[in-house]
């Protein structure tokens, strides 16, 4: 399932901030030690009617002279070109049109990208609508009026928004071809790894269904079978604004996860695993992606019996929430183990599909609770009634239970771990959803 991405551009001060916080406030979900992306609130996932989407704010810091203002947004409108279905250009009526607006504005009709107009601080529509209608001179399209403070008109933008979406891009595709996103800090081997795994490979790459965006994918056929690959690596921003390229390579990465079962994080043994790392492995995570953890340029570094182990134990500190990854050392120089990359992604697109029948989870669920009681508050006691799976990627479960209150956090990853011990599920998250019922047993 691929969710598709709106992308905010606008000047600074406008209200972009103001506007990602309205549509997104209770929505931004912040996941239990994660370290967290999502509180730089460079992007969040927003519900409209029957469409899910993650909306992304391009913006980064603010500059504060004219020049720089101008470099930025086209940046800002690079990026959004490059990586959303539906653009969001954002100005402000109070300030007018400005030079830049119109330089952006070209730069956005030329990408033939969907790009809706918004002016905001228009708090009162019946007043200063005439100024609105200035920005028609965009040559975009009609502009939306809209206060983000006041959340007014933000239906009208919201309707135009999803009726740009991709036919069936919220739904499944036909496509079954597992789709890999490589991601990973700079540097540390992205493309060389692709390079080296096309060998003879490649294979020309049709549209993956759904998607607008000119992503540089890669087929690539391995005993008979064919993997999509989806790099995140090269096209160096120019950007001298250290903040603006993370932020950017975060949102290139999102983008990229978005369309993937499965994220191959790539970690550089001669600099170890790093806070990083662990930033970038979130967006999988919170996504409930398969990951595979590839340790690379393991050629580069002195080895003895305990370096793989050593290695291992730091990696399971550093990204302690996704236990379940996969981990291997590559090599992208000699090609070292690469080819082991195949076969895991066939074993997490098995984890990831994986029904378990009801009997045997409440099997299994009976065995846990006595073993280990459920936790108690105030004279209380939680019960797990029984639970079942509901869908797959990632296999999330529902706990019927007495009390939701009573549920902990410890407890569900107590069950989890029994659930895990017994079915495995390596490579993928799964998730549980405590869901109170009425007590008659
Ligand atoms: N009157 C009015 N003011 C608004 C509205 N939306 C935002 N503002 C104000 O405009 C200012 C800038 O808003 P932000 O949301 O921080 O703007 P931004 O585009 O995120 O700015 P950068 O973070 O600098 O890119 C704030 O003082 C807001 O309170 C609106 O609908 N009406
Ligand atoms: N020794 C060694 N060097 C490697 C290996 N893989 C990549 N390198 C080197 O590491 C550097 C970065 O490799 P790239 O493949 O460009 O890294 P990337 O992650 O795609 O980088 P960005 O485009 O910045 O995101 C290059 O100089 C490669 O030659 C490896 O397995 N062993």
């Amino acid at each position: 399932m691929s969710k598709p991405i709106v992308a905010v551009v606008g000047r600074p001060n406008v209200g972009k901030s103001t506007l990602f916080n309205s549509l997104c406030g209770q929505q931004i979900s912040i996941v239990k030690d994660t370290p967290g992306v999502t509180r730089d609130r460079i992007y969040a996932e927003v519900s409209w009617l029957n469409h899910n989407f993650t909306l992304i704010d391009t913006g980064g810091i603010e500059p504060d002279t004219g020049d720089i203002i101008l470099s930025q947004m086209r940046e800002q409108a690079e990026i959004a070109i490059e990586t959303a279905d539906v653009i969001i250009f954002m100005t402000d009526v109070k300030q007018g049109l400005v030079d830049s607006d119109s330089k952006v504005a070209d730069m956005l009709r030329r990408s033939h990208k969907p790009v809706i107009l918004v002016v905001n601080k228009v708090d009162s529509f019946e007043k200063m609508m005439p100024d609105v209608y200035e920005f028609y001179n965009l040559g975009i399209g009609e502009p939306f009026p809209i206060s983000a403070v006041n959340k007014l008109g933000f239906g009208e933008v919201l309707d135009e928004v999803v009726s740009h979406f991709p036919e069936g891009s919220d739904t499944d595709k036909e496509d079954d071809r597992p789709k890999v996103a490589i991601i990973g800090k700079p540097n540390v081997g992205k493309s060389s790894i692709i390079n080296k795994l096309v060998g003879k490979n490649r294979v020309i790459v049709s549209d993956i269904a759904g998607t607008t965006r000119d992503a540089i994918d890669t087929a690539i056929k391995y005993n008979g079978k064919e993997y999509v690959f989806i790099d995140t690596a090269g096209l160096r921003r120019k950007s001298k604004i250290k903040e603006d390229l993370e932020r950017f390579s975060i949102i290139r990465t999102v983008a990229a996860v978005e369309r993937a079962d499965i994220a191959i994080l790539v970690i550089d043994a001669t600099e170890g695993v790093t806070e990083q790392d662990a930033k970038i492995a979130g967006i999988a995570h919170e996504r409930g992606k398969g990951i595979i953890i590839a340790v690379n340029k393991w050629d580069d570094i002195e080895k003895n019996d305990k370096t793989i182990y050593e290695f291992t134990n730091k990696i399971k500190d550093t990204l302690a929430f996704m236990s379940y990854a996969e981990i291997i050392f590559v090599s992208a120089k000699t090609g070292q183990r690469l080819n082991k990359i195949y076969e895991l992604v066939d074993h997490i697109v098995d984890a990831q599909t994986m029904r378990i029948p009801t009997g045997v989870l409440n099997e299994i669920l009976t065995e846990a609770v006595a073993m280990k009681q459920p936790p108690s508050d105030k004279g209380k006691r939680l019960k797990i009634y029984y639970m079942t799976q509901v869908s797959v990627k990632p296999p999330t479960f529902v706990m019927f239970v007495n009390d939701v209150a009573l549920t902990h956090f410890s407890y569900t990853r107590y069950i989890e771990n029994r659930i895990r011990e017994s079915f495995g599920f390596r490579g993928t998250s799964i998730r549980f959803i405590n869901r109170e019922r009425k007590e008659k047993e």
